[in-house]
């Protein structure tokens, strides 16, 4: 497996600006029953019956532990401040598919806080969240043709149409046409520098560190930068001024905070990849020698990966020529 385990219960929450996404506890029972126990609620969303069973919240509640704890799925409350009170505002859930790298994202907002970009907020939160840290590329959803607000939502955080469908609504007590939607790491990146007609050159300098045993390691893009959840070499951009080893010695130190000198990066290789914003120009060294012990500091997950397993760690296009040489050299 090349992704590490996806987390589990003791799930740190996810905060928005204004949200609190976190795992659903027993206590939530009344407050999601009385929310979603509600027809222009229920109506909207095709698992859901009306009138919904108040024991249903309590069996909801427990499975969404059990799912989670198997790294199937996601479901968390969102939760908001009233005054010194957090009262439960909604739900969002990202459901995996076992079969592929794909995951389903739903969601749903008491109507009392309808209006507002609840939805997109803590939706689009948990869309990007799910693509830096599941091992998927890919997010599905849909909504009733008729939900013209959940469909904005969606585009809003960056699904795009993929085409209709038909689904069964247990509330309406049968199926009725949707609309697909779809999103990829790169529709919901870090914003894209603006398109120009000639595209600048990124200069990027990464490192190949190789440990004793011939193992390189790999860093997890984490949330928040474009790409996040793949996985790369160290390094990052050049500032102004700096040569590519001053810039990886900087990198290296900040992201996994080890020394590295000058004379121990051995240049090796380079990658010229067009993006779609810039053209990225990447030298990539090799380095066997540091001091300290690589440690993720910006949060990024780390993995120290052998040779042949390399190419089955989702990485960024450009570096897939680099793999094909790394194992040739190693
Ligand atoms: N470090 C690194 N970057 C890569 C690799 N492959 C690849 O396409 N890139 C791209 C992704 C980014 O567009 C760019 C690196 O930019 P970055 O944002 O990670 O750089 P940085 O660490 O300086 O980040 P920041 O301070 O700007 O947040 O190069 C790789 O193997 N390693």
């Amino acid at each position: 497996m090349p992704d590490p385990r996806p987390p589990t219960p003791g799930f740190e929450p996810l905060r928005t600006e204004r949200f609190r996404l976190r795992a659903l506890r027993a206590e939530d029972a009344p407050d999601l029953h009385r929310l979603v126990n509600d027809w222009d609620v229920a109506k909207m969303l095709a698992r859901v019956p009306f009138p919904y069973p108040r024991p249903l919240a309590d069996e909801f509640i427990a499975s969404t532990h059990v799912s989670m704890a198997a790294g199937s799925a996601w479901h968390l409350a969102i939760t908001g401040q009233e005054g010194e009170s957090e009262v439960l505002v909604g739900c969002v859930g990202i459901t995996r598919d076992p079969e592929s790298r794909a995951a389903e994202l739903g969601y749903w907002i008491g109507r009392r806080f309808w209006g507002h970009g609840a939805a997109s907020e803590a939706a689009g939160r948990l869309l990007r969240w799910s693509l830096a840290n599941l091992p998927i590329d890919r997010v599905v959803a849909s909504a009733l043709l008729e939900n013209a607000a959940s469909q904005a939502v969606l585009r809003r955080i960056g699904f795009r149409e993929s085409g209709m469908g038909e689904r069964e609504f247990v509330s309406l007590g049968g199926a009725r046409p949707v609309r697909l939607f779809e999103a990829r790491r790169e529709d919901v990146g870090a914003p894209a520098l603006a398109a120009s007609g000639q595209k600048p050159i990124l200069l990027v300098a990464a490192c190949a560190l190789i440990d004793a045993d011939g193992r390189v390691l790999l860093a997890r893009r984490p949330e928040g930068k474009a790409m996040a959840g793949l996985w790369e070499f160290p390094g990052g951009k050049l500032h102004a001024g700096e040569t590519p080893e001053d810039a990886l010695i900087r990198e290296l130190h900040e992201e996994l905070g080890i020394e590295v000198q000058t004379a121990c990066l051995a240049p090796f290789a380079f990658a010229s990849h067009a993006d779609a914003a810039f053209h990225l120009l990447m030298p990539l060294y090799v380095c066997r020698r540091w001091t300290g012990r690589p440690q993720g500091r910006e949060g990024q997950a780390l993995a120290w990966v052998r040779p042949e397993k390399l190419s089955t760690y989702p990485m960024p296009p450009a570096d897939v020529p680099l793999v094909a040489l790394l194992r040739d050299l190693l």
